[in-house]
């Protein structure tokens, strides 16, 4: 399965900004077989990655509405982004359940109306410090898990973020990301059967240029969500060549 490194650069970069970087990642950069890279962007910057990105790499919105269109001021529809482009939306990162109030079956709708309009939802799931202090992740994590796909289809990324360890610089270890991966896959071939095998979980929490590999290695881990080191070119290559 090839790997995704899916580049969460949160609320940062003006579109000038965005600007910038897409033209100096367009200067340096080359495909690497068996891995692929997309830029999740705040909305307005979405129209300038989609000028200045070096053909191959993907790009896709932060969040997505639940609605089609209409009178839900602030919103940006599925079908905006997937006309701008887009291949991807997050959906349920912790930021958005915690400062938005988003609740698993809020992520599932958005999810749902993504798929609607042709994009793969990145559905983020993940537990607290005291969740995991009590040893209850697993369970935590696929209950999130359960509601956040009510009625989503096979075609999704799932992103497993223990919010401990998301902008910390405390990186869950390979075995810990291999833990939850495992969990979530089994309940995936619950879900979807055989064709679990085909859909790719993410990690995310403080990934790095030298902390990718062996995250990446672990049999049921394909790919990273990544914020902090999504926002400097030279770690995005960094981590795209560690990955080699
Ligand atoms: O939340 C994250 C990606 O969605 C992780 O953020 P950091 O890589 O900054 O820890």
């Amino acid at each position: 399965m090839t790997i995704l490194l899916a580049l969460n650069w949160k609320m940062n970069k003006t579109p000038t900004e965005a600007r910038a970087w897409a033209e100096d990642l367009k200067d340096k950069y080359a495909p690497v077989d068996g891995v692929e890279l997309a830029v999740m962007a705040p909305a307005l910057d979405l129209p300038t990655l989609a000028a200045n990105l070096p053909a191959g790499v993907g790009y896709g919105g932060q969040d997505v509405s639940a609605q089609e269109s209409g009178a839900y001021t602030g919103e940006t529809s599925a079908a905006m982004l997937k006309d701008v482009g887009c291949t991807y939306a997050v959906v349920g990162h912790s930021e958005r359940r915690d400062y938005h109030g988003e609740t698993d079956e809020t992520v599932a709708a958005k999810a749902r109306q993504a798929q609607a309009h042709g994009l793969t939802p990145i559905v983020c799931v993940g537990e607290k410090l005291d969740i995991r202090e009590k040893g209850e992740h697993v369970a935590f994590t696929l209950r999130q898990l359960a509601g956040s796909l009510s009625g989503v289809d096979a075609e999704v990324v799932v992103a497993y973020e223990p919010v401990w360890a998301i902008g910390t610089g405390k990186t869950a270890t390979a075995d810990d990301a291999e833990e939850l991966a495992a969990a979530i896959r089994d309940a995936l071939r619950g879900q979807y059967g055989a064709k679990a095998d085909g859909i790719r979980v993410l990690y995310g929490g403080s990934v790095k240029p030298d902390n990718i590999a062996e995250i990446c290695a672990k049999p049921n881990v394909n790919g990273a969500l990544v914020g902090g080191a999504s926002l400097k070119v030279a770690d995005v290559l960094g981590m795209q060549g560690a990955l080699q």
